[in-house]
């Protein structure tokens, strides 16, 4: 379902000059970030320059200790997960989040009917779980897993573990998608049918933020790159142009070496 709305001003996703403190180190200092409707982002940054925190506190993991963070505007800096997730934020974690006894059609169903659960009135009850299953199938498809519904979780390759767990986030219709290193443990023949799927994700129109190692993939896939470096951004620009930027190859690319 398409939540690309041409013409709006406000962005999908907004941080604030957000910051974190705990005890006496500075986690993340002053980020200033806007995401529009739409747009793909890619995370980078080297080992311990505040992406996951980053993610966590837009999620509502970690409160910050200065700063906001909007979703569609709304200012949700004091709303704990489950709140902002109802205002349309989804987001998949680094480490596996399905259940591994369960069917891969069982997995998608079983999130399609607590969101439906939530949206559906109590007459539509009886009807709650052929809905929850028609959802779930749709979103199978557009993982390309709609061949494995009954193949248990567990036993999937951890690219194919990495669709069910974005199908799985679909379910819940989020307008803006959080991927924590999806390519994290993702054999490399399974990168470029997983690349695709995060494609067709932003193609529907969803707005996308992605953390990834992988700098050929986020390079390959995103509309602009957030450079963090010590819990500060220090770039946010088209791909070309933060790859070109003196900076960004002194610091990052200079770290990483
Ligand atoms: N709860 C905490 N208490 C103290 N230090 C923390 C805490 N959480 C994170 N840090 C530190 O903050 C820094 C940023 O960590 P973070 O996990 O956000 O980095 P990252 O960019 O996601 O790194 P990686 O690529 O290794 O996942 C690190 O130096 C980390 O050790």
């Amino acid at each position: 379902m398409p939540h690309h709305q041409p013409g709006t001003d406000v962005p999908a996703l907004a941080t604030h000059g957000l910051g974190l403190r705990i005890g006496g180190a500075q986690i993340l200092h002053d980020v200033t970030l806007e995401v529009a409707p739409g747009e793909m982002i890619g995370v980078i940054g080297p080992n311990g320059a505040g992406k996951t925190t980053l993610f966590n506190l837009v999620s509502g993991v970690l409160r910050p200790t200065t700063g906001t963070v909007r979703i569609d505007g709304r200012d949700v800096t004091g709303d704990p997960v489950a709140r902002r997730a109802r205002a349309g934020l989804g987001r998949t974690f680094q480490t596996s989040s399905v259940f591994p006894r369960l069917d891969v059609l069982e997995n998608v169903r079983l999130a399609a009917q607590m969101h439906l659960g939530r949206s559906l009135s109590v007459l539509a009850f009886p009807h709650r779980r052929d809905a929850a299953t028609r959802r779930a199938v749709e979103h199978l498809a557009e993982v390309g897993l709609e061949h494995r519904l009954g193949v248990a979780a567990g036993d999937l390759s951890h690219g194919d573990k990495r669709k069910l767990e974005i199908a799985v986030l679909l379910a819940t219709d989020p307008s803006v998608i959080l991927l924590d290193e999806p390519m994290a443990g993702v054999s490399s023949s399974d990168v470029p049918g997983l690349s695709e799927v995060i494609r067709r994700l932003h193609r529907s129109g969803r707005t996308v933020l992605m953390v990834e190692h992988h700098m050929d993939v986020v390079l390959g896939l995103v509309d602009r790159v957030a450079v963090m470096h010590h819990g500060e951004l220090l770039a946010y620009d088209t791909p070309e142009a933060v790859m070109s930027d003196p900076t960004v190859q002194s610091a990052y690319l200079g770290d990483v070496a």
